[in-house]
């Protein structure tokens, strides 16, 4: 199974202070950073674009696991990938019959490519993808805001990918904190996305750092 990675979500961060916050984070233990790109069309709520992510690039060199919640994911393939994306995952929702177009794309310019489905979403959506994808992150909140409450019947999604792909990324995000954390793992998640639970907590770094250890206890379970 690949390893446990901690991406605490830049949606909760104090984005007046954007690099501080990111290296605040990286010193805390965080192995990737998630920047959710909103486009107010395919969510409620516009957040950051490529530009951001660019001047961010500047100060740090932790990979960037950019989320793109927008309607036309081909459209700004590139304008990541100039930026110093690391990651461009899209949703499927979106995507729909480009997506195997569109993952090519984004591997040509040189990101790994991840593919997203909300909530309502059924997960065989995705089995077709499994050869080229790098990634899928299946989203236990609907897309559009931090801060929501865990959506526990996504989890099933994340237990079916597991058995079928040992092998895959499987990132979770929404609602997740030291209180569930234990359900996705012991389903297989292995790339925790958290925005809440890390940013406001009083020690973001011990609060990784049990993220962590809980996909290493559930990874071991797994391997046995
Ligand atoms: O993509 C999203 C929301 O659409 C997430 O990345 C959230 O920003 C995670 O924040 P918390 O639920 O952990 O506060």
């Amino acid at each position: 199974m690949p390893s446990a990675k901690i991406a605490p979500s830049v949606l909760s961060s104090d984005f007046s202070q954007l690099a501080a916050e990111c290296k605040r984070m990286v010193e805390d233990g965080a192995d990737w950073l998630h920047m959710d790109v909103m486009d107010g069309h395919f969510v409620p709520n516009i957040t950051i674009g490529a530009p951001i992510v660019k001047s961010l690039r500047k100060h740090v060199d932790t990979f960037l696991d950019c989320h793109l919640m927008v309607t036309d994911p081909d459209k700004w393939v590139e304008d990541f990938a100039k930026a110093g994306a690391s990651m461009y995952t899209f949703h499927i929702e979106a995507a729909g019959k480009d997506s195997r177009a569109l993952i090519d794309k984004i591997h040509k310019l040189g990101m790994r490519a991840g593919v997203a489905v909300k909530p309502k979403t059924p997960i065989d959506t995705v089995f077709p993808l499994a050869d080229v994808m790098d990634m899928c992150l299946v989203m236990t909140v609907e897309p559009g805001f931090g801060g929501q409450k865990f959506m526990g019947e996504c989890i099933e999604k994340v237990k079916v990918l597991r058995e079928k792909f040992p092998d895959l990324d499987i990132e979770v995000d929404g609602g997740l904190g030291l209180d569930n954390i234990d359900i996705a793992a012991n389903a297989g998640a292995n790339v925790i996305v958290a925005g809440t639970s890390i940013f406001g907590s009083p020690d973001p770094a011990d609060t990784i750092s049990k993220l962590r250890a809980s996909v290493g206890t559930a990874q071991e379970k797994f391997q046995k």
